[in-house]
């Protein structure tokens, strides 16, 4: 089994990147684990309570359940991954029966900053957009599907996005093997990814 994990600022383009990643390989051979599945149970919190949870720090990750899940991955067995809601801000009851496939791509903010983690992705990934580019799309994307309106989208960029970003998120470029710039689409940088998966796999 090979183990990608695509890291990279919020609306860096990591999830666009997967896509075009798993459009290069046969279907049945690659799974994909979000690590926005793995945002701690917060049962015990009301709505309101959970809308200033700090979601882009690491504490906010069940880091314990996801390496469980990968290890579990890698050892052949199938899991339930969870199934999280960004409109209510917490996991909902229904899980997704992941089954181990050759190539399991990890993708998330903070997938690097957590050393176990680090060390079980064979391969790391970073992509980078501009701030400014993130912050755009990350507008357009929180009005459109997530149902914010921009004052809110502004407000949570200034007090926890981009220091959070600056405090945990780009200091784990340093652990990326790959840096793939995506202010622009990528072509080169994803025919260079499928390369090294194709030659770890078949080789
Ligand atoms: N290279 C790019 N150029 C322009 N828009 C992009 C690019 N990559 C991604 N996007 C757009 O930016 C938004 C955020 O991308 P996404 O892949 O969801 O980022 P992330 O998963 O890192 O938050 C999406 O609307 C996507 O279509
Ligand atoms: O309930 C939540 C949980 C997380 N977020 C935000 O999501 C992004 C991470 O997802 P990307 O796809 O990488 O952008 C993170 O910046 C959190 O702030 C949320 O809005 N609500």
């Amino acid at each position: 089994m090979l183990i990608l994990g695509i890291a990279g600022g919020t609306g860096s383009g990591k999830t666009t990147v997967v896509t075009q990643i798993l459009n290069e390989l046969p279907e049945d051979e690659v799974t994909v684990i979000s690590q926005d599945s793995y945002y701690k149970r917060n049962d015990d919190l009301t709505y309101q309570e959970r809308c200033h949870i700090n979601f882009d720090h690491p504490n906010a990750i069940d880091f314990e359940l996801l390496i469980d899940h990968i290890r579990h991955l890698k050892s052949g067995q199938s899991i339930e991954q969870p199934v999280y809601s960004f409109v209510t801000h917490n996991r909902v009851q229904d899980t997704v029966i992941t089954h181990p496939k050759r190539v399991v791509i990890i993708e998330g903010i903070l997938i690097f900053t957590d050393k176990q983690l680090r060390d079980l992705i064979d391969i790391k990934v970073f992509v980078h957009a501009d701030s400014d580019e993130r912050l755009i799309r990350r507008m357009k994307r929180d009005i459109q599907e997530r149902g914010r309106d921009i004052n809110e989208v502004l407000e949570r960029y200034q007090t926890t996005l981009k220091p959070m970003h600056q405090e945990f998120i780009e200091p784990t470029k340093n652990y990326a093997d790959l840096i793939i710039p995506n202010d622009t689409y990528n072509t080169v940088a994803i025919d260079i990814v499928r390369t090294v998966i194709n030659e770890r796999l078949y080789k």
